[in-house]
């Protein structure tokens, strides 16, 4: 008699913020890969992190050196949890010794939205009154907007995704500015009352991706994680992170990006904009997906020939000073 050999049953664990659309992201992650590897257990382990605990501040002032990841890093790297489910967007373009980014997976629209006062569902852009207050806490957005529509006023806006949209309704705001990708997963696609054409606004690098993070080298988990990778946007995700990389820029800084891939070739446009809105330092690169790190290497050279060093600095002075 031949003995059986069975193999114990594996369990894999997941790391994930608690927010609800953390928990959206994270559970989507889960489903894919128990539908692909059935013997498998894929559970779930949620975690509070800085950016989730500090609520006061604007995020600007705070930096961005993993705020919304580091609990989950130290996670992996104890060995607690096996890989952690980040929105590409919040994850820094520098990950910490012993972690790498495994995979992407399929872009949402990356665009942001518009949601407005419901006393305003005639109104777009371009017809909000003088002085509307727009509520944003992203340097990126606000500079952006501003240099399109200076009539407004803009307020800063902490909290996740429900929280800002209470206060919108509450009346704090006239608008706010949001992903269309959070709003889309959390099943608030009726909020999205205007998506922002990439002429008014470029969105974050990385925006409406998910990004999963795991130990370098982790041969097992980087095998699973194969079923989840999406190619295109993965090379798109790769040149917008080299920019923003290259500039030494953080998610809490002006920079804007936009991908499109078309056959084997990818472009790339970024801009770098000031606080006030008035200068923005924008150009577009194109060649090889296969080459989309040297892509945003190149467009952020590009960038900086153009002043954009100077923008960046103005900004860390203001941002440190204040
Ligand atoms: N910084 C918060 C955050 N991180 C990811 C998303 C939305 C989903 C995404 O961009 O992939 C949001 C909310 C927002 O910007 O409105």
């Amino acid at each position: 008699m031949s003995p059986t050999v069975s193999s114990p049953a594996r369990t894999i664990r997941i790391g994930s913020r608690k927010s609800q659309l953390a928990l959206v992201q994270t559970h989507w992650v889960q489903e894919q890969l128990q539908k692909a590897f059935p013997d498998i257990t894929f559970e779930v382990h949620t975690m509070s992190t800085q950016g989730d605990k500090i609520l006061d501040v604007a995020l600007a002032k705070i930096g961005d050196k993993g705020l919304f990841t580091k609990e989950l890093e130290v996670g992996m790297l104890n060995g607690d949890t096996d890989f952690a489910v980040h929105s590409l967007k919040d994850l820094p373009t520098h990950l910490p010794e012993g972690l790498m980014l495994g995979c992407v997976t399929e872009r949402e629209n990356p665009a942001d939205a518009l949601a407005v006062h419901e006393k305003h569902n005639d109104k777009q852009l371009d017809t909000l009154p003088e002085g509307a207050v727009i509520g944003t806490s992203s340097l990126r957005r606000l500079a952006q907007l501003r240099h399109h529509y200076p009539h407004f006023t803009f307020k800063d806006v902490r909290g996740n995704v429900i929280t800002r949209l209470a206060k919108l309704d509450a009346g704090e705001y006239d608008a706010l500015i949001l992903a269309y990708a959070g709003l889309h997963r959390l099943e608030l696609s009726d909020r999205i009352h205007q998506t922002i054409p990439p002429e008014i606004s470029l969105h974050a690098v990385g925006q409406g991706a998910l990004g999963i993070e795991c130990r370098e080298g982790d041969t097992e988990i980087l095998e699973l994680l194969k079923v989840l990778q999406h190619q295109p946007t993965a090379y798109r995700c790769y040149a917008e992170r080299a920019f923003l990389r290259e500039l030494e820029g953080g998610c809490q800084v002006p920079i804007g990006v936009n991908t499109v891939i078309d056959g084997d070739t990818l472009t790339l446009t970024g801009v770098v904009a000031s606080l006030d809105g008035k200068r923005l330092v924008k150009d577009t690169v194109s060649g090889a997906a296969t080459d989309a790190e040297q892509l945003g290497i190149e467009l952020a050279h590009r960038a900086k020939e153009q002043g954009a060093q100077e923008i960046l600095d103005e900004i860390f002075a203001t941002i440190n000073r204040s």
